[in-house]
């Protein structure tokens, strides 16, 4: 993970010197151009390759988050000063028309954002508690989030103008200078190539955050203090998933204690990139403030991705999107629209390296699920033998980077594998407590009742209000 920041501070509270190092520094003199050279090039260029990008800002408020993203403004500023976000689109459309390997293409928009913990849509209003879901086509999605297909970067400019302005509504309303959201912009890439018609889908996500300056210097009260405590709650979640997963100690992430690092989960220590733009402020008053940035950052730099393209399945429940070709660019060059169509890569004999690997982490994924450990070794073994799947170390020099990315990748799928378990586990282990609370108070319930019906009280008031699967195997109601 690629993590900057524009300003160095060297003293903590204790007035020692503190030294950080990040890949890049942006100074105040940086250009906007610079930051999205090292930032998000990369990022945008392996997106029209099927893998998945994340580009967060955070800092404390009026840092410069929103003014990296956005610019002065989205739709009418000079090149100067042209925020991330249209240089992303623009070069996006850029890298998709000119690439010859491509047949045809689909860019859909959505915009999100998260305020008191709720993910509204900012492409449509009316929808105000948008679902996290997760399915084994699509990874992480936002579920009923409105998604524009867009054409070109004029298209996309004018959209996430509007996106914008939504998010300027909200906040006028709730009466504040500053963003007290986070916001996400989520590009998803789909293409086919030429001229093996091979499906690639990719997504780039660019979250600007809320401003993570402590509760206590606000000064807030009512609702701008809950707003404080859920910025931070959702800040903190994301530490805390850093942390997971950058220490090593847990083999549980905790994603899900928010919507962010829920819906941030596929980018976190997962198979795409991702960059973080820490934004401080020049003034020695919010040196705090600063020093904390500065510590998330240098944490989230040990975050290890191994990105990779995201196999697309063959999905006949999703509606089919406007697909822009070649030839609508260049009518005149004869060549031929081909179809988008969604493939399984399973049988196919060419698979590249990458695909391999995907495909035997799938398998063993899978079994690891259902079987015990030592069988899944043996079944590994004689797969291997069967020539059913490849031996990542036979294939490759040991040395090579390739060979210590399918390393990585072979670990990393099985310690997703052990987090789903564990949050299975977690999850089953919680519904067991609260139905054993439940049964204990039902006892306790039936037991008094009991003890008045033999008083001569009138309990049978009381039992009424339980349901029949809870009396009637305490004796209450007749079978
Ligand atoms: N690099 C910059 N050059 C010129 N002006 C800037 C720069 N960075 C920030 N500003 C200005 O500082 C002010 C606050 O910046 P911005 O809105 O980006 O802060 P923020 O970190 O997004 O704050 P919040 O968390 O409240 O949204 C804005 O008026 C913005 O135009």
């Amino acid at each position: 993970m690629h993590t900057l920041y524009f300003a160095q501070y060297k003293l903590d509270e204790r007035d020692e010197d503190v030294i950080f190092s990040f890949d890049k520094v942006f100074y105040d003199d940086a250009e906007q151009s610079d930051v999205y050279k090292f930032l998000a090039v990369p990022i945008v260029t392996d997106a029209v390759n099927g893998i998945n990008g994340t580009i967060i800002t955070y800092g404390q408020t009026g840092a410069g988050k929103t003014y990296s993203m956005e610019g002065p403004s989205i739709l009418h500023c000079n090149e100067q000063k042209t925020g991330l976000v249209q240089r992303v689109v623009n070069d996006l459309f850029e890298c998709l028309r000119t690439s010859a390997s491509m047949a045809t293409w689909t860019v859909n928009l959505s915009m999100v954002e998260i305020y008191l913990e709720k993910v509204r849509d900012l492409l449509d209003l009316s929808k105000d508690n948008l679902q996290i879901k997760e399915s084994k086509s699509q990874g992480i999605y936002i579920s009923g989030a409105t998604e524009i297909s867009i054409m070109n970067s004029s298209d996309a400019l004018e959209r996430l103008s509007e996106g914008i302005a939504n998010r300027a509504v909200g906040e006028t309303q709730m009466n504040l200078a500053s963003s007290r959201s986070h916001c996400l912009y989520i590009f998803s890439v789909q293409h086919t190539s030429t001229p093996d018609e091979r499906v690639r889908a990719g997504k780039i996500i660019l979250v600007d955050l809320a401003g993570s300056e402590k509760v206590e210097k606000t000064g807030a009260e009512g609702r701008v203090l809950d707003e404080a405590k859920t910025i931070n709650k959702s800040l903190s979640a994301l530490g805390n998933v850093i942390n997971a997963l950058t220490t090593g100690k847990s083999n549980h992430v905790p994603y899900r204690d928010s919507k962010l690092t829920r819906i941030l989960q596929d980018s976190l220590g997962g198979s795409s990139r991702a960059s973080l733009l820490c934004c401080c402020s020049p003034s020695a008053l919010n040196s705090p403030e600063s020093l904390s940035t500065l510590r998330f950052g240098t944490r989230t730099k040990l975050i290890k991705t191994v990105p990779k393209p995201i196999p697309v399945e063959a999905e006949s429940s999703k509606k089919p999107t406007p697909q822009h070709s070649h030839d609508q660019d260049n009518p005149s060059d004869g060549a031929q629209s081909k179809p988008v169509s969604s493939q399984s890569d399973v049988s196919d004999p060419s698979l590249d390296f990458r695909d391999q690997v995907d495909l035997r982490d799938r398998i063993l994924t899978k079994l690891r699920l259902s079987l015990r450990e030592e069988d899944v070794d043996l079944l590994e073994e004689l797969f291997i033998q069967e020539g059913i799947i490849f031996n990542a170390d036979d294939a490759l020099d040991p040395g090579s980077v390739s060979c210590q990315d399918a390393a990585a990748q072979q670990i990393l799928s099985l310690l997703q594998a052990m987090e789903e378990l564990s949050e299975a586990a977690q999850e089953l282990a919680d519904e067991n407590e609260k139905l054993r609370h439940e049964l204990e108070v039902a006892q306790e319930i039936a037991a008094r009742a009991q003890d008045a019906v033999a008083e001569g009280w009138g309990g049978g008031l009381l039992l009424g209000f339980l349901p029949a699967a809870i009396l009637r195997p305490l004796g209450f109601v007749p079978d």
